[in-house]
């Protein structure tokens, strides 16, 4: 049976240097953000984001989370300034969180998760393709964007709607005419560091922007998109079967 990764008791964090030795290089992903230790840096650039909605494409369920896919084969969504250099291309973005409102979140500050993170991944058009840049140390950039409990927040609705037709692993549907830029709070301050995906394969191509403020989303909004909680058990199952076989939960 093949031992696919996971966050189960089998498969989790812990396990995937086995498979992905790259887990204990030296610019790993999540890392905990202490601000007060933060270096300012006055050549940083402000964060540039241009996003055009008509390039959004369709909404998966990957089994680890869920992603909204971008046309990437022009310079009509990307991301430039900041600490890059260059102009990254928009692929797509996901959501990573927890089974309670109090973890979640992959990087933290000061040591506290928060119970959701949106990672927007974009690519370094000075590679022909996602697939190279993913394997260079300047190919890949991710915003990240801590949601916090609070008001419902009438900007994830959309996405969170998509999430009841795709509830279970490998679906997917179209998704369209959706401005992610919608999604990013009001202040672009950001901390900057080079480091990893989260996840395998764990590349170390990434340079992390992640926003310093928070975006709300309210506990209705966490508990009734029904599918955070069967993408939840999705997960869950998952991780159960690569370890002990089909079992019907
Ligand atoms: N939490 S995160 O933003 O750090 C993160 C972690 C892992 C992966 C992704 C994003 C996404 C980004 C686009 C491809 C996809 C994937 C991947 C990466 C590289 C590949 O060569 C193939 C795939 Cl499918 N895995
Ligand atoms: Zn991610």
């Amino acid at each position: 049976m093949s031992h696919g990764w996971g966050y189960g008791p089998g498969n989790g964090p812990d396990t995937w240097g086995e498979d992905f030795p790259i887990a204990n290089g030296p610019r790993q992903s999540p890392i905990n953000i202490v601000p007060k230790d933060a270096k300012y840096d006055s050549t940083l650039k402000p964060l540039k984001i241009k996003y055009d909605p008509s390039n959004a494409k369709g909404i998966l369920n990957n089994g680890h989370s869920f992603q909204v896919d971008y046309v990437d084969d022009s310079d009509s969504s990307t991301l430039t300034g900041g600490p890059i250099s260059g102009t990254y291309r928009l692929k797509q973005f996901h959501f990573h969180w927890g089974a309670s409102d109090d973890r979640g979140s992959e990087h933290t500050i000061n040591g506290i998760k928060f119970p959701c993170e949106l990672h927007l991944v974009h690519w370094n058009t000075k590679y022909p393709s996602f697939g190279d840049a993913a394997s260079q140390p300047d190919g890949l950039a991710v915003v990240g964007v801590f949601l916090k409990i609070g008001a419902a927040n009438p900007r994830l609705q959309k996405v969170l709607d998509a999430l009841d037709a795709i509830n279970t692993k490998g679906k997917q549907t179209t998704f369209s005419n959706f401005d992610s830029k919608t999604l990013l709070p009001g202040s672009l301050d950001y901390w900057t560091y080079d480091g990893s995906l989260t996840t395998p394969p764990l590349l170390e191509s990434v340079t992390w922007i992640v926003l310093r403020e928070p975006i709300s989303v309210s506990p209705a909004q966490m508990a009734n998109s029904a599918a955070f909680s069967s993408l939840e058990m999705e997960m869950l199952r998952a991780a159960w079967w690569t370890t002990t076989g089909p079992v019907r939960l």
